[in-house]
């Protein structure tokens, strides 16, 4: 497997530990950055991670910005992203089993180191469930 991942500087912190995490179990990771905290705009490493998805470069995505409504409202420009602004692991399971979210949104000043490592283990383990809800992800993209 094969992720992609960016953040701003509300995220930075959270997003080293995920990689760690990433990394420990096997995971292909390509970080977008940025691994600074200084003020950056999040959409500059949004879009990359949004572009390697849509392209089939990388399974799924990981995006973090302060709230994860930034990040999440970049990617979902994007005609083939089904990005989730999560903040907690239920919405996170449903976010996979119900619409196939292929990026995860993490609000980095709203919940702990812990939650979001719960989080993002519960977005790669969770499969999506199909049937009608494939039908209502089909309907999703503007024509
Ligand atoms: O885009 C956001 C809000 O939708 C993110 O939460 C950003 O991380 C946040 O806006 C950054 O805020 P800052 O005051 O510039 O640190």
């Amino acid at each position: 497997m094969k992720i992609a991942i960016g953040n701003d500087h509300a995220g930075t912190e959270y997003k080293l530990a995920i990689i760690g995490l990433l990394k420990s179990m096997k995971i292909e990771v390509q970080n977008y950055g940025t691994d600074g905290t200084d003020s950056v705009d999040y959409p500059d490493f949004v879009h990359p991670v949004s572009s390697d998805v849509e392209s089939g470069e990388v399974d799924f995505g990981i995006i973090i910005c302060g709230s994860g409504n930034g990040a999440s409202m970049t990617a979902n420009k994007h005609q083939k992203i089904r990005c989730a602004l999560c903040w907690n692991k239920e919405i996170v399971v449903l976010a996979r089993e119900h619409n196939d979210a292929n990026i995860l949104s993490l609000p980095a000043r709203y919940i702990s180191l812990p939650q979001a490592l719960d989080m993002v283990k519960a977005f790669l383990e969770t499969q999506f469930e199909g049937g009608r809800h494939e039908r209502r992800i089909e309907k999703i993209p503007c024509l």
